[in-house]
């Protein structure tokens, strides 16, 4: 039969085999050197993982874009190449054994043995000459075959065949299943199946995409945007001048990896010398071991050396770790250096952030390159992004995401060589304007920098990835039959054995193809830099008149409303916030009754039913600007607390965070009724002036004692090391929120002990709010993500039940419920968690080795802290020895106990 070539044939070489070619482990060496810059760092930390993602994940670095298997089409005519390892690539090409037993997601009968072939397709018809339509996946299940399409959906099916058919079956075979006619190509490993790697298009190379724009173009050259096609004349002058920009063999150098012979093949058409590529000895003194580790990554993923031809990167390092050091970095290094010839590699970076953080950037370039080495460009009200078109002065242009969009017309007529994206978590929505915006900028080197989760969520974690890579993992739909389906019934408990197994390898596959070019680390990597952190929880006993107001608010009418039925209207979130009002101060609660009043047009509606009666339980003349710190329980805590700190520690500070604007109206009523100075930045301080308070309160000669914050507004990214003492006087539904702000104070920088202390008032909501948190339920839910509010949660009648009680005789409800034999009668001292570390649930988490080693912080864990109820006698700690008499309980935990000071 003659035919014409199916579609993905004609993007190359026809073949009569089966398309996908394994990845192939290439260049080792860069293995050997990674694992050299220090022991404790192993690359398999490189891999992602991921909550659905929590396979092995095989840190070998692969090769997704075989080039031809000779490389000898081309000669190395530069010597030093010699002495790297030959490039050795393997197209592995799958002959069936004589008799493959699998287990796979298929419906499999016991014993029965299944194959699986690469076909083409046409529908059946009687014409000689074939047009072929499509490549398929054929399965051979006993008797019944089924054909899926490259996109993992069914496309036919067939039964009742004869076994001695079946039994031809083979490479050239030609047959009808499910009204299209098929030739089969060659058979398929099942492990290729299990894998998805024979569903990835392109002659097994995922980088060749058919769904993405960019993907569509041929893959891209890393090094385009410097070299220049260079005369004769001045590829011998610039041969002698090729000498590394500083010395590779000097004491403590940090060198990057040399290109293997197959990225000089397809990138150094010139065949210019190879120098090292040497990181500025100014800044190699102070990178971290996992800084540098993290810098050869970086370099490799935008040389295009861990992913042929691919330049994207995510760097997903935990809170703190020095994101930003790691990319000025290499910033720094490719806009004076390269590997062919010492030509640099780019000339203008775009470092796209959010608005709080634009001049961080800019002090952090001036903190580790002063101002001279690089010119940086600020976009702000006064400065527009005009300028830096015009001027050839400055390299790097840093701007806020929502003034990239404002000047989107001018920045795409620049030619940028590289993107960072800076809390670029935010991307993982394709659809959102800021993705498209910046997809649409013609640049191919691109990094995302989140030091926080994503939410648990596949989909979210393929729009970062193809926002990195585009079509890396193919097109969204083919990547949701492929791995998002499988990978998400294998974890429902209904799943069969194989429908488990099939999932798990998918997994696998998508930890191995990510794990190239996704890196996270964990906070204790730099834990032995940092001072002590001793962590309080602290449940507060709630006022008279808070007890009272709350009460009520449960026996309202629009409480057990929710109580009744089905919570898809939202009467339960208006609850929910009354009562998260109330624990913060009742005077909130009153100024919303009142506005209410003042708003109400007469109309009945939950949140008039909420407040039915509540105003006659506050005092007849009650003034809420005139209240009173006794009326919240918290807030009289808070008053002790900062009273100790000001008294014990003179000259330390304290960063003091709410979620809400009107707490922090009344938190900052209190430092002026104490005569505290303060400064204070939430959602209405403008982006100019962001830093300049940030500074202002790190400076040695800061005269303020607190800094008020609104975690919302500016918790991501902020540096706030001048203070050593962080108060969360409120709670988040997000555990993401509060850990982002809790890390504001302890890192790099930070010279005194950090105590932190987590406000609660026992017994109501903040408790329950908490024990959600901590929880495995909590975490592994719908609230891991930054945007995650309440608003995204679904709570059942039974969760609203639980929500919505008052414990009052019990001085801490979590720990009631933790099972632990001290009754809180006594000062239960356990183990440090530092023996059980502790790791955010993360969906493209850290990969470790013993997976059961680092769960997210239990209820388990909690047990481990140090607990203790607020009526015993003399507290060690001088400060909640201090506050003991409003405290019910205390959970305390110390890392770093013995680092010196
Ligand atoms: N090697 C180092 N030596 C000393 N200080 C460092 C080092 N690396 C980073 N820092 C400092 O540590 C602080 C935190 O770094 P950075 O802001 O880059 O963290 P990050 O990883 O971006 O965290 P986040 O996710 O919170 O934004 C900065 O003040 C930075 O200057
Ligand atoms: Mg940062």
């Amino acid at each position: 039969m003659r035919r014409s070539a199916a579609p993905s044939q004609l993007q190359g070489k026809p073949f009569k085999k089966p398309k996908f070619i394994p990845p192939t482990r290439s260049n080792p060496s860069l293995n050997e050197e990674n694992t050299k810059l220090d022991p404790d760092i192993q690359l398999s930390e490189v891999a992602a993982t991921n909550t659905f993602l929590q396979s092995q994940a095989d840190p070998k670095i692969y090769s997704l874009n075989p080039l031809p298997a000779e490389d000898s089409g081309r000669e190395m005519n530069h010597g030093e190449t010699s002495a790297l390892p030959a490039f050795h690539l393997h197209r592995t090409v799958y002959s069936p054994p004589e008799d493959i037993t699998v287990s796979t997601g298929q419906e499999v009968e016991p014993g029965r043995v299944v194959r699986y072939f690469t076909v083409v397709w046409c529908k059946a018809s009687k014409k000689k000459h074939k047009k072929w339509e499509g490549d398929a996946v054929l399965i051979v299940n006993g008797k019944s075959l089924t054909l899926k399409d490259l996109e993992g959906k069914d496309i036919g099916k067939g039964t009742g065949y004869k076994f001695k058919e079946l039994e031809k079956i083979g490479e050239g075979h030609t047959m009808m299943v499910g009204g299209k006619e098929i030739e089969v190509m060659g058979a398929i490993s099942p492990d290729d199946f299990s894998s998805g790697r024979c569903f990835q298009p392109g002659g097994g190379s995922p980088a060749i995409s058919r769904s993405s724009q960019a993907a569509n173009k041929s893959f891209s050259n890393p090094l385009k945007s410097v070299y220049k096609p260079s005369s004769k004349e001045n590829r011998q002058n610039s041969f002698q001048n090729c000498k590394p920009r500083h010395d590779p063999c000097a004491p403590n150098s940090f060198v990057m990896p040399r290109p293997d012979k197959n990225h000089q093949w397809m990138f150094n058409k010139n065949c210019f010398p190879v120098v090292d590529v040497v990181i500025d000895p100014h800044l190699a003194h102070y990178l971290r071991p996992h800084q540098k580790e993290g810098i050869v990554f970086l370099y490799e993923c935008m040389m295009g050396m861990r992913v042929n031809g691919r330049c994207g990167a995510i760097l997903a390092d935990e809170m703190g770790l020095g994101k930003t050091l790691q990319c000025i970095s290499l910033i720094w290094t490719l806009q004076c250096q390269g590997p062919y010839g010492g030509k640099p590699i780019i000339k203008k970076t775009l470092i796209v952030t959010p608005g709080s953080l634009v001049n961080n950037w800019r002090r952090e370039f001036q903190k580790w390159l002063g101002s001279e080495r690089i010119k940086i460009f600020t976009v702000d009200q006064d400065h527009k992004a005009e300028e830096f078109i015009k001027s050839p002065l400055y390299s790097v242009l840093v701007i806020s995401y929502e003034m990239l969009l404002r000047s989107l017309d001018q920045i795409k007529n620049l030619r940028f060589d590289l993107l960072i994206c800076d809390e670029g978590h935010r991307l993982k929505n394709s659809a959102i304007k800021t993705t498209t915006a910046l997809l649409s900028l013609a640049c191919e080197k691109r990094v995302i920098l989140t030091g926080t989760p994503v939410q648990n969520d596949l989909q979210e974690f393929f729009a970062l990835i193809d926002f990195v890579n585009p079509g890396i993992l193919g097109s969204l739909s083919s990547f949701r039959k492929i791995y998002e389906e499988p990978i998400i019934i294998s974890r429902q408990p209904s799943a069969s054995k194989e429908e488990k197994e099939l999932g798990e390898r998918r997994a696998a596959e998508l930890v191995c193809l990510t794990g190239l070019f996704f890196l996270r680390r964990t906070q204790e990597v730099i834990n032995k830099y940092l001072p002590p952190k001793i962590e309080n929880v602290v449940f507060c006993r709630p006022g008279a008149l808070q007890l009272e107001l709350y009460q009520k608010l449960l026996n309202s009418q629009a409480v057990r409303f929710c109580l009744q039925g089905s919570s898809e209207s939202s009467p339960h979130l208006i609850c929910i916030g009354a009562l998260k009002k109330l624990c913060n101060h009742p005077c909130l609660l009153f100024s919303s009754i009142k506005e209410k009043e003042c708003s109400s047009t007469g109309d009945e509606n939950e949140e008039s039913s909420l407040y039915e009666g509540l105003i006659n339980v506050f005092p007849a003349d009650y003034n809420p600007l005139a209240f009173t710190e006794k009326e919240s329980g918290k807030l009289q805590v808070l008053t002790k607390l900062l009273a100790v700190i000001h008294e014990l520690r003179p000259t330390e500070r304290v960063v003091l965070v709410s979620n809400y604007t009107q707490t922090l109206n009344i938190l900052q009523e209190v430092c002026k009724r104490h005569g505290y100075a303060y400064t204070r930045l939430d959602g209405q301080t403008p982006v100019s002036q962001r830093q300049q308070i940030v500074d202002g309160f790190n400076s040695k000669y800061s005269s303020d004692f607190i800094f008020l914050l609104s975690s919302k507004a500016g918790g991501v990214g902020l540096n706030l090391i001048g203070g050593s003492h962080l108060i969360l006087y409120d709670i988040d539904w997000n555990p993401a929120t509060d850990i982002q702000a809790m890390s504001r104070v302890w890192r790099d920088g930070q010279k005194h002990p950090v105590h932190i202390y987590r406000l609660l008032t026992t017994g109501t909501i903040e408790e329950k709010i908490y024990q959600r948190q901590i929880s495995k339920q909590g975490l592994s839910g719908a609230v891991v993500d930054l945007a995650q509010t309440s608003e995204h949660i679904q709570f059942s009648v039974e969760e609203l039940k639980d929500l919505f009680t008052l414990h009052e005789s019990s001085h801490c409800v979590t720990h009631d419920l933790l099972d632990c034999e001290c009754a809180g009668e006594r000062d239960h001292a356990g183990d440090s968690l530092e023996k059980f570390p502790v790791s955010r649930n993360c969906q493209l988490g850290p990969h470790h080795k013993n997976p059961d080693s680092r769960k997210p912080l239990s209820m388990s864990q909690l047990k481990q802290w140090k607990h203790f109820s607020g009526d015993q006698l003399n507290l060690k700690d001088p400060f909640l020895e201090r506050i003991k008499e409003n405290v019910s309980f205390f959970f305390q935990n110390i890392t770093n106990q013995n680092t010196a000071l």
